[in-house]
């Protein structure tokens, strides 16, 4: 399980440009759970993964994963047993590098990466029969340079590379938002493979509400660096895009009600 025990992070603390970005903020992540993340533009939803990721350290707080504290864990000590894909599929593979290279990086995360990019024989086949499963052709493409992907191949490339060593915690950060609806689909179905295949602990953030509701076991709702809406199981298979919608309108009119008491 990853606890994570009222965690605070600011940006520009003690600054007028003070952010509070985590209030406080608290959650038990079970083995297994399929979490997706939804919330308004700036409700902390990225810098959740990052706190989680060590891309950021916390201002207060603990996170334990399996019962050990990592909350002073730099990033690449994680690394061993985070996988991540952001947004932007430019971002999770080098373009220089073959298609064979990128792989045989991913696949010493954590570890320490020497200065050389060979590629073992052996290995070849075990990434053939990975990207296989993408149906993409990639598989005759190794030696091709990652650059020469599209952006749907590339994030689809990313998804396989940062599941390759099995990660303890995935985190995926809007990783269709970049993608045309169609290719978004196919990224999406990988990830619900891949993630039920090897029962990935994940957490998705999402923009797309249907998204949110057709993945995952589990659904949190953030806003202003606090989760607002916690919904698992058979509750969160019957949530519709209204009530979500519904959730959210409250959560503005409230806040417009507090600004009129307080003004
Ligand atoms: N590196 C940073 N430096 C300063 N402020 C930051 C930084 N990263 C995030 N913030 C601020 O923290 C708050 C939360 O940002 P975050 O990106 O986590 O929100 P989000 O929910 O992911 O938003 P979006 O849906 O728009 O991507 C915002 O006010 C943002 O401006």
């Amino acid at each position: 399980m990853i606890r994570v025990q009222a965690i605070n992070k600011y940006f520009h603390r003690g600054s007028v440009n003070e952010v509070h970005s985590l209030r406080d903020l608290s959650i038990d992540i079970e083995q297994g759970d399929f979490i997706t993340i939804i919330g308004s533009n700036g409700a902390g939803k990225s810098t959740f993964l990052s706190c989680l990721a060590g891309t950021h350290a916390l201002d207060s707080g603990n996170i334990t994963m399996a019962g050990t504290d990592v909350t002073r864990w730099p990033e690449h000590k994680r690394a061993r047993f985070i996988g991540r894909v952001f947004q932007d599929p430019l971002m999770g593979t080098c373009a220089s590098g073959s298609i064979a290279q990128n792989m045989a990086l991913a696949q010493k995360r954590g570890q320490r990466r020497g200065l050389s990019r060979g590629v073992k024989t052996g290995d070849r086949e075990a990434f053939r029969q990975h990207l296989r499963v993408l149906g993409l052709g990639l598989e005759d493409r190794l030696q091709d340079r990652a650059g020469l992907l599209s952006g749907g191949q590339r994030q689809a490339l990313t998804m396989v590379m940062a599941t390759l060593v099995r990660p303890e915690l995935l985190l995926l950060d809007e990783h269709t938002a970049a993608l045309d609806p169609k290719t978004a689909g196919q990224i999406l179905e990988l990830t619900r493979n891949i993630v039920t295949e090897h029962g990935l602990t994940t957490l998705m953030v999402t923009h797309n509400m249907h998204q949110a509701l057709a993945l995952g076991n589990r659904l949190i709702m953030m806003h202003r660096g606090r989760i607002i809406f916690d919904v698992r199981g058979q509750e969160k298979e019957e949530l519709t895009v209204e009530v979500l919608l519904d959730k959210f309108q409250s959560q503005a009119d409230a806040e417009v009600s507090d600004r009129m008491l307080l003004g």
